[in-house]
């Protein structure tokens, strides 16, 4: 891993679920019985529902479909009833945008609520790309017959164990409800939700046992005939795959392979990254800006995983070398530390803040952790240090987004930045990210557009020409990320909530 990277958004939201800097993913899967929508329903359950109706529709032989969330273009189908899917991506729209595909949260959902449940721990990868449109069909129904259970798991690249492997280990979650599914269950409320087993909010053996022990109430299995399909699924090669993974441990390594290969199939144009890690230093919110005085000053945090350390008491320094690459006479950043951690199921952070002056800009810079006890580290991000660019630099305290319809029935949106007085650095760019509704689907297209940015002021900052750029963002729009950009050079992801409502 190197900084910056664009799984770093991703990385976030799987590692840093709660206390500062919190993402909370996993708020909407715990308990893991809950769901925000109410009874009868359990987000957990749906989210692991969803990645499998997404990847099921893949074909291996042509390398077509899979996690691609094509599942928003198909939930009209016979074959995709319910609305766990419309539940599930309007719960990870909140950290969909241009770095963090529907198709990687899918993902990242179903690390989410196998955890939330007590599961085993699965990886991530990053990198899996939306569909633009529907994908075919071929998701498995409780009234198809073995034969074509089977002949749609082998499409997918899956064996009759591993057919048998992932249904009983989706099945260990949720139930079958009422309303959707009538004959099954006998009884079309809205509230009816007969669950798969006796511990439907455990991630555990019981969809196993229950069935072995004769003892199961799993719809899918004592159900009408003709619509039992985990009993033709279980029964396919006469119990043994069940048999062998009745046991807790055996269960949950299983499960653990067979649902990591689930969310890791993807069409053969995509290429996964390397499991996402929890990164032990990491510089986030940095931004360069100009202080009080008008110089310029390096912001941010750098966020420090603890969860490996047995002496967490650390002083965290930056190191720096300028605009020109080299090292000014004081060129040692301190931090001070965030009295607050930020954490998930798999690391714990600290955060140490800092802001200083370096008037002479910055090219890149090494961090240096002390412990306590003694000794210090470096990190130089695999050689070369943090990169940092400072000829364009957006100014979110001269931006704003302002909250009041324009003639296109739009809202403003103003970005500053300052571009280093350089004849190389001409014509910025404001590059807005607008979402696009979708009419019927619950995830927008994203489009950047880009516009020109006009000189706004000359001697503000020594050095600077300050850049002003306008947009008229579609209200629809308002929560997106906007890049500045000048030649090679950009200063991007920002955020438009973290704007001010008025522009000064
Ligand atoms: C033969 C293959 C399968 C068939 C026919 C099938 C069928 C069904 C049906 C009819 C439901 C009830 C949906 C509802 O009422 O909301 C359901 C729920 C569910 N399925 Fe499957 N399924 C299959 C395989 C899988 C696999 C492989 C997984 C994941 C690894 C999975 C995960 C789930 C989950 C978690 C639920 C509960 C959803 C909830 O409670 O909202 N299923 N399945």
């Amino acid at each position: 891993y190197t900084w910056p990277s664009n799984i770093d958004y991703l990385e976030g939201v799987m590692y840093q679920q709660a206390g500062y800097r919190r993402f909370g993913v996993i708020d909407g899967v715990t308990p893991c019985s809950f769901s925000s929508e109410g009874e009868g329903k359990q987000a957990a359950a749906e989210w692991v529902r969803t990645a499998f109706h997404d990847m099921i529709t893949h074909n291996a032989a042509d390398g077509t479909g899979g996690m691609d969330a094509s599942i928003m273009f198909e939930m009209d189908r016979p074959e995709n009833p319910g609305s766990a899917f419309n539940s599930t991506m309007n719960f990870m729209i909140n950290f969909y945008n241009i770095q963090t595909s529907m198709a990687d949260l899918f993902a990242l959902a179903v690390y989410a609520a196998v955890r939330a449940c007590g599961g085993p721990r699965l990886s991530m990868r990053g990198g899996r790309v939306d569909a633009t449109g529907p994908g075919v069909a071929g998701v498995p129904e409780p009234t198809d017959d073995l034969e074509t259970i089977v002949a749609q798991f082998a499409t997918a690249g899956f064996n009759t164990t591993e057919m048998i492997q992932m249904v009983a280990c989706g099945h260990s979650l949720g139930g079958v409800h009422g309303i959707d599914f009538p004959d099954i269950t006998g009884d079309n409320s809205s509230t009816n939700f007969v669950h798969f087993d006796s511990t439907f909010s455990s991630f555990d053996s019981a969809i196993v046992t229950d069935y072995l022990g004769g003892a199961t109430g799993n719809p899918l299995v004592v159900g009408p005939e003709g619509s039992n399909s985990d009993l033709l699924v279980f029964t396919a090669d006469g119990n043994a795959t069940m048999r062998s993974i009745s046991d807790a441990l055996s269960f949950s390594n299983t499960c653990q392979a067979i649902l990591q290969r689930m969310i890791d199939v993807v069409p053969s144009s995509v290429t996964l990254s390397a499991i996402i890690d929890s990164i032990p230093i990491k510089p986030v919110a940095i931004q360069l800006t100009f202080d009080s005085s008008g110089t310029l000053a390096f912001t941010g945090e750098i966020r420090v995983l603890i969860s490996d350390r047995d002496d967490t008491e650390l002083t965290v320094q930056l190191h720096y070398a300028d605009h020109d690459g080299d090292i000014p006479s004081n060129n040692t950043i301190s931090t001070a530390e965030i009295h607050s951690t930020g954490y998930g199921y798999d690391a714990e952070f600290k955060f140490y803040a800092f802001s200083a002056a370096v008037p002479n800009g910055i090219s890149s810079f090494n961090i240096s952790v002390a412990p306590s006890s003694g000794g210090e580290e470096t990190y130089d991000n695999g050689g070369s240090g943090y990169p940092i660019q400072d000829n364009i630099i957006f100014l979110s305290s001269h931006s704003c987004l302002v909250q009041e319809t324009d003639a296109n029935g739009n809202w403003n949106l103003t970005a500053v930045a300052a571009v280093r007085n350089d004849e190389s650095l001409t014509n910025p760019s404001f590059d807005v990210v607008v979402k696009t509704p979708r009419i019927g689907i619950p995830v927008p297209s994203l489009a950047v557009e880009s516009s020109a940015m006009e000189v706004w002021n000359t001697d503000a900052y020594k050095g600077f020409t300050l850049y002003t750029g306008h947009f008229s963002l579609p209200i629809y729009s308002w929560s997106t990320t906007f890049d500045v950009t000048v030649g090679e050079y950009s200063d991007s992801f920002k955020f438009s909530t973290a704007l001010s409502g008025t522009c000064s």
